[in-house]
């Protein structure tokens, strides 16, 4: 395997205080990573440079090899890099199909937009199947429940074809059923492509967690097995607490 993903350095700073402080991370090819790290760790600090939107102020992020700092959002998402936020971002007044479209095209170049949009069904149909929204597809995105649509929205970046997938909490609100389809949605998702996923509910990250880095004031504090890192007392005092409330 070789790294997808390499993070190495990196330094963010919001008024004089460290956000991410000398952060080193490496994702190999086709994991699925999981992060965790109490309130103000710098998740999603860290989700926004590797995606262009906060710039660090040294350090380097590399993906597949190119470098990304430096690189406007929409450059970052032409080389393969997609996220979702804690809020899904789906057009309501488009259908489910709509939305599949639109996302596919991306990635298209301008000129190709209008003229081809079945050369982009390929896509649409495979996105549909994978995130089981098949039945739905002519529905409203607007009508669709919390979890239909983060599944959407998951689709959406999957009909952009990316390399790279980065999800800030995908369960967040979510009912039981709803967060047990995300997670054999992640499962397929992580089949095919790279995913670093964000995630508190330790429910789900010992279900479907395979190796979890821990964040902490900005820097790795611990990375390997969930087993294990749940069982870390480092992590247990700073990450789920004294009582160990969050981890059982
Ligand atoms: N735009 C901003 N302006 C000022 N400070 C910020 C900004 N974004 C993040 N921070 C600060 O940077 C630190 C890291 O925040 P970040 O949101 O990355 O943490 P997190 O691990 O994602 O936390 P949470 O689990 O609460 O989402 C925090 O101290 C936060 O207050």
């Amino acid at each position: 395997m070789s790294a997808a993903l390499e993070v190495r350095g990196l330094r963010v700073g919001f008024d004089g205080h460290p956000a991410l402080d000398g952060l080193d991370l490496t994702v190999e090819e086709g994991e699925l990573r999981f992060l965790i790290g109490p309130n103000g760790a710098g998740k999603t600090t860290l989700i926004d440079v590797i995606t262009g939107l906060t710039r660090p102020s040294s350090g380097s992020v590399r993906f597949g090899g190119r470098e990304l700092v430096g690189l406007p959002e929409h450059r970052v998402v032409r080389l393969g890099v997609g996220r979702t936020f804690q809020t899904a971002a789906v057009f309501e007044e488009l259908t489910v199909r709509e939305n599949l479209e639109l996302a596919a095209g991306f990635r298209a170049p301008l000129r190709t937009l209008l003229r081809r949009p079945r050369g982009r069904s390929a896509e649409v149909g495979r996105a549909l199947a994978t995130t089981g929204l098949a039945a739905l597809a002519g529905r409203r995105a607007g009508v669709l429940s919390h979890g239909q649509r983060q599944w959407l929205e998951i689709g959406m970046l999957l009909a952009q074809r990316p390399g790279l997938l980065l999800l800030d909490e995908p369960v967040a609100g979510m009912s039981r059923d709803e967060r047990e389809r995300t997670g054999e949605l992640l499962a397929a998702v992580a089949a095919e492509h790279t995913v670093v996923v964000v995630e508190h509910d330790m429910e789900f990250l010992r279900r479907y967690a395979r190796t979890v880095t821990v964040l902490h004031q900005g820097k790795v504090l611990r990375e390997g097995a969930v087993d294990e890192v749940r069982a870390d007392p480092v992590v247990r005092e700073v990450y789920l607490g004294r009582s160990g409330g969050r981890a059982d």
